[in-house]
């Protein structure tokens, strides 16, 4: 797994709770924040958006990358999700993917649970890419030799 300093580790924790203000789910009221740290350092937020036709809903970790790589940015360091729920909550099985399709195998991804003291780090839960989708598919192995 790739380090991250104290202080980023915090900056980002923070913002993926902060972010979860950003949450437009009035039909699960269940509001989600993410946050992602970029290699210059930025951080990028996202929330859920939720939409009357429930298959339009966009989860707060596809906002965050889509923001990011719609404004020029595809190189990441780690990201944190935040939720209401006093438990790590993980990312959907779709967000998974687009992750994987920007972010290091290796790259941490910090689950943290609501009532959250960012300055301790009490009760998050820390797993890589690799860890929440393994033997992924990826953008190499579309390159890979197809016989025949
Ligand atoms: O990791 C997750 C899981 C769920 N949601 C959103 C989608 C929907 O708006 C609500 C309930 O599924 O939470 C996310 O944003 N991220
Ligand atoms: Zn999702």
């Amino acid at each position: 797994m790739t380090t991250i300093s104290s202080p980023d580790r915090e900056r980002l924790i923070r913002a993926a709770i902060e972010a979860k203000n950003g949450a437009y789910s009035p039909y699960s009221k269940f509001r989600v924040g993410a946050a992602l740290l970029t290699a210059d350092g930025q951080i990028i937020k996202g929330a859920n958006v939720e939409n009357a036709s429930y298959g339009g809903t966009i989860c707060a970790e596809r906002t965050a990358i889509v923001k990011a790589v719609s404004d020029g940015t595809r190189s990441f360091i780690a990201l944190a999700v935040n939720t209401d729920v006093a438990q790590p909550i993980s990312p959907c099985g779709i967000c998974r993917q687009v992750i994987r399709e920007f972010c290091a195998l290796e790259m941490p991804i910090l689950l943290v649970p609501a009532g959250h003291d960012s300055a301790l780090s009490v009760g998050v839960l820390e797993r890589t890419v690799e860890d929440l989708l393994p033997l992924s598919f990826g953008p190499a192995d579309l390159e890979l030799p197809r016989p025949g």
